[in-house]
């Protein structure tokens, strides 16, 4: 692979006090396309989820994304693999304009409780660009050879 530098976009974020001592998200291997995101649930509250149930997983940070970018929250395919955990509203949503603490709302599909600890990397944050778009009323569209074919209309 080239040893071509790619320009990081920093992003400004707010540690809140239950986020102390954790470490902040980062990329586990050099081009990774993720930052692991971080429970941040205190140490002595671990998470249960059982079978088919949700949590929304605090990671104790604010960020400050550009505009003209988004988050995306991802699951891990380890945790996906291996126990069945995943993120219900996969890819999650993160807006440039959200203040809020980002939070991962984890499904366990498996058939076993699973338990997050403090510090567990739960899911992954991509940053994207957005593209800005505004719908335009018309009576007719462009024809395609495709038309209105879809949901398996080439066959499987
Ligand atoms: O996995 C997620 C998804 C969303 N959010 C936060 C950031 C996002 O900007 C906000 C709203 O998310 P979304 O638009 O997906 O939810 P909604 O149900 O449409 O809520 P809202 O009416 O607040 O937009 O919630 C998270 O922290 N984690
Ligand atoms: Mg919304």
């Amino acid at each position: 692979m080239s040893s071509q530098s790619f320009q990081e976009l920093q992003i400004r974020v707010v540690r809140l006090p239950h986020a102390e001592g954790l470490e902040l998200p980062r990329r586990e291997t050099e081009h990774a396309a993720g930052l692991d995101l971080v429970a941040a649930n205190p140490e002595a509250e671990p998470l249960v989820l059982k079978p088919r149930a949700r949590a929304l997983v605090p990671t104790g940070l604010v960020m400050e994304i550009p505009p003209g970018f988004e988050g995306q929250v991802r699951p891990r395919s380890g945790l996906a693999f291996k126990h069945g955990i995943t993120v219900a509203n996969a890819p999650g949503t993160i807006d440039a304009d959200y203040r809020g603490e980002v939070k991962v709302l984890l499904i366990n599909l498996g058939e076993e409780d699973f338990v997050v600890t403090r510090g567990m990397r739960v899911a992954q944050l991509l940053i994207a660009p957005v593209s800005f778009v505004s719908l335009v009323p018309v009576e007719t569209v462009e024809t395609t050879s495709r038309g209105a074919g879809g949901f398996g209309s080439t066959g499987l």
